[in-house]
């Protein structure tokens, strides 16, 4: 059915987020002309979204424990070393490792070394001496331990100090020989002998300070994505919250008088509304905040009665709705943002793929509308294809998804002049087709987790064939 209600505005503000296309130039764009490419509806959203609300808010102050996954609105420079003093690697014993240097070096003589441990050869201590050496082993006076946390003593020549995994090194010693590799095995009291391998060298299982990060040096930048080691990192340095980026706001909108609540009564010719669902979840790792989810039925007033109640403080940066944008004669987001003259901006028109052919793009009072069509299969694939990839690159605050090269274990029909966006499952070594290429296919899709991307004209492909995936997990 053709659409009603469809007049080009007069809105003498009227640009696109391009500035460019085949359909460049007027208010609202109309399905005539060529498909839109996937790459250049990409563009159109990324651009869309760059010029949000969002981009013009001030950054927060964030708690660490909540920065992960945020992006960083400043530069983090190291306030300290770390380590942020030189400290044992392993639990053992920290001592002068010219002390175990060789024989003619040491106090002491090597004849006396003759007791054989295991296969190994030890020295005793010497009445006159504190240490000796066979040129195998040497022997050491225990001192006093140094748990981790405890400041240490400086080591006195000769002996060797007990000490546990990140315990300060004392000063003087540069090395620690590993408690496995002393004899007799074990931690013993102070003024006991042990025995640790001759020739030590300095900075053995010792962890400098400043071996991670020397205090003065950027360590994060404005911009970088707050990943658990990075705010782990900040931890380190002491810091309890980091300047980070706002999330971006987004309103979720779903629409159709045939669409119903989960868990609410449903109507003979209604449906449960899946789409609020899928976007959500969709949206769960994007590091956006969902701060609105509303539903409108196929009643133009209700979207603008909707859109005029979105005051200020609660509104969104971003709406995302789903349906209403074809060819029928109820098509509510087409109608109210295309033709009312409500929209700064709108376009709707076809993007060569499916699904998710049809496709919206408006902005009403500065906020962006990226309007996907309301099959369910459509409304995903169209946020995996736009929204994300579009987040990923005015936010920030997603990585994009992987893509990999594999052969398809199924026969896989392409398109002659549309992108064809597969569901399939990836299980580490094959690539399966899950259900039917309708758009309304949603419960038989639930288990997947990949696409296949089958670019336009390309022929069918036959099982074994190198495909290109994209990895949902
Ligand atoms: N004459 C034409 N008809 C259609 C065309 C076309 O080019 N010419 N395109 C088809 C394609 S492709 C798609 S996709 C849909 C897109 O239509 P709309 O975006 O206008 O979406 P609706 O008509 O509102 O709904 C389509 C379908 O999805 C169901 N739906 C909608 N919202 C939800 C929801 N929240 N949860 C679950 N399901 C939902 C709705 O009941 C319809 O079955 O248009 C084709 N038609
Ligand atoms: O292209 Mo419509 O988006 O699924 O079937």
């Amino acid at each position: 059915m053709t659409r009603v209600n469809h007049q080009p505005s007069n809105d003498p503000h009227t640009s696109t987020p391009t500035g460019a296309g085949p359909r460049g130039t007027s208010h609202e764009h109309d399905h005539d002309g060529p498909p839109r490419t996937v790459e250049e509806h990409l563009r159109a959203v990324t651009e869309l979204i760059g010029d949000s609300p969002w981009s013009r808010r001030e950054p927060l102050r964030s708690p660490l424990e909540q920065a992960a996954g945020r992006v960083l609105a400043q530069d983090v420079e190291a306030g300290l070393d770390l380590p942020p003093f030189t400290n044992s690697q392993m639990d053992g014993y920290a001592l002068r490792s010219a002390d175990t240097a060789a024989p003619s070096t040491l106090r002491g003589t090597p004849e006396h070394a003759d007791a054989t441990v295991g296969n190994r050869v030890t020295n005793s201590v010497t009445s006159s001496g504190t240490f000796e050496s066979n040129g195998h082993r040497t022997t050491l006076r225990v001192g006093p331990t140094v748990p981790a946390g405890h400041a240490p003593q400086p080591i006195e020549p000769g002996q060797a100090i007990p000490v546990m995994t990140g315990a300060a090194l004392p000063p003087g010693a540069d090395c620690v020989v590993p408690v496995e590799d002393v004899l007799p095995s074990g931690f013993h009291e102070p003024g006991s002998a042990v025995s640790v391998p001759a020739g030590q060298l300095p900075g053995r299982f010792v962890r400098p300070a400043g071996d991670d990060v020397v205090r003065g040096t950027r360590l994060l930048r404005a911009g970088d994505r707050l990943t658990p080691l990075a705010v782990g990192a900040c931890a380190a340095l002491g810091l309890r919250d980091v300047l980070v980026r706002p999330p971006l706001r987004v309103g979720i909108l779903t629409t159709g008088d045939e669409v119903v609540p989960p868990g609410s009564a449903r109507g003979p010719a209604q449906i449960f509304d899946s789409n609020a669902t899928i976007l959500r979840a969709a949206l769960a790792d994007a590091g956006v905040e969902v701060v609105m989810v509303r539903h409108v039925p196929d009643d133009d007033d209700a979207l603008r009665a909707l859109l005029a109640a979105d005051d200020d403080t609660r509104r969104p940066d971003l709406w995302v709705s789903s349906g209403g944008i074809s060819e029928g004669a109820f098509e509510v987001v087409r109608r109210v943002l295309g033709a009312s003259g409500l929209a700064e901006f709108s376009e709707f028109l076809h993007v060569a793929m499916q699904p998710g052919g049809p496709q919206g793009l408006a902005r009403v009072n500065g906020v962006p509308f990226v309007c996907f069509p309301g099959n369910p299969v459509s409304t995903w694939v169209s946020c995996e294809m736009f929204l994300r990839p579009a987040l990923s690159a005015v936010t920030g605050a997603l990585s994009p998804r992987p893509e990999i090269r594999v052969p398809s274990a199924d026969r896989l029909d392409s398109l002659p002049e549309r992108s064809r966006v597969v569901r399939a499952h990836w299980d580490g070594q094959v690539i399966r087709k899950i259900g039917g290429y309708g758009s309304h296919l949603l419960a038989v899709a639930a288990g997947v987790n990949a696409l296949v991307m089958l670019p336009p004209g390309q022929d069918e492909v036959s099982p074994g064939q190198e495909v290109t995936v994209r990895l949902l997990t």
